[in-house]
């Protein structure tokens, strides 16, 4: 008989009026409130997306999730367990489970570090492999990434590769330690439309295979569009609409969603 797993039905992440107050906001003093009362999920094999203009708290909100930035008041839970409160092996765990892919890889990828460093150290350190199969095993992750001959990607530096194969090798890397949820924070805005559009089906088929959870924070409405099962549109670090894509995009109920949708149909000159 197959036991039930309760830890399957609690989201991966789930926050509860999280609020953050920065102290003083940069150079101009004063208590800057970045998030304010923002409760929301993000459940197995889920795409929820953060939608809004710089500056509404988005970054703030991914930074929570990653563990990087406590909260002034509310909570924020990993699997059904207060983050804060997490024991050494829950936290190690959190930690490989939860990972993140940033705009601009090559500022996140050591520009010394070859690909097979970049991605194998990780692994090695945290045990997933043993040192003589982490080769091996980073060219499994190349395939999966379409990085392909894999073998030929190994000894590269991140300055060798276009800015779609560091995005890849992103990926790869944030895959590596066998992830619930990835943090993706403007992970696409670096990429020309037609690179956008592949580094999209390759998300989508990472979740397929792997049962991944996304937090896609972007600016951009179109793409997240194409990717978001709920899509939470954040301005001056509240939340001010939530929905499927069809909800947010044909039936707009708040007029900063309504702006940000008449502002993409402007061309950009
Ligand atoms: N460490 C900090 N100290 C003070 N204020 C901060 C800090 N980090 C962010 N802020 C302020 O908090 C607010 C939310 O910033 P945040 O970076 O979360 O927004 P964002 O939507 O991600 O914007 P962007 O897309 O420009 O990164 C902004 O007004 C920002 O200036």
């Amino acid at each position: 008989m197959i036991e039930h797993d309760p830890t399957k039905d609690l989201a991966i992440m789930a926050l509860s009026d999280a609020v953050v107050v920065y102290p003083g906001s940069r150079g101009r003093g004063g208590r800057m409130t970045a998030l304010d009362s923002v409760s929301l999920e993000v459940g197995h094999r889920q795409t929820v997306s953060i939608v809004g203009e710089s500056g509404s708290g988005k970054s703030t909100l991914g930074r929570v999730v990653l563990g990087l930035q406590r909260l002034t008041s509310g909570s924020v839970m990993f699997r059904g367990q207060q983050l804060h409160r997490l024991s050494k092996r829950e936290r190690s765990q959190f930690r490989r489970e939860v990972q993140v892919v940033f705009q601009d890889p090559g500022s996140s990828l050591n520009p010394r570090k070859s690909v097979l460093s970049s991605i194998g150290t990780g692994m090695v350190i945290n045990g997933v492999v043993e040192r003589e199969q982490a080769t091996r095993r980073v060219e499994e992750l190349l395939e999966i990434v379409g990085l392909t001959p894999a073998r030929s990607f190994l000894t590269v530096l991140p300055d060798e590769l276009s800015g779609g194969q560091k995005q890849r090798v992103a990926f790869a890397r944030a895959i590596s330690l066998g992830p619930k949820l990835i943090v993706a924070d403007e992970a696409l805005s670096a990429l020309d439309a037609s690179l956008q559009a592949q580094i999209l089906v390759l998300m989508r088929s990472l979740q397929e295979q792997l049962g991944l959870s996304y937090l896609f924070i972007s600016h951009d409405l179109d793409t997240v569009a194409a990717i978001s099962d709920q899509i939470c549109v954040m301005q001056s670090g509240r939340v001010v609409e939530r929905g499927t894509v069809a909800d947010v995009f044909d039936h707009p109920n708040h007029d900063y969603t309504r702006k940000l949708l008449d502002a993409r149909l402007i061309p950009s000159f």
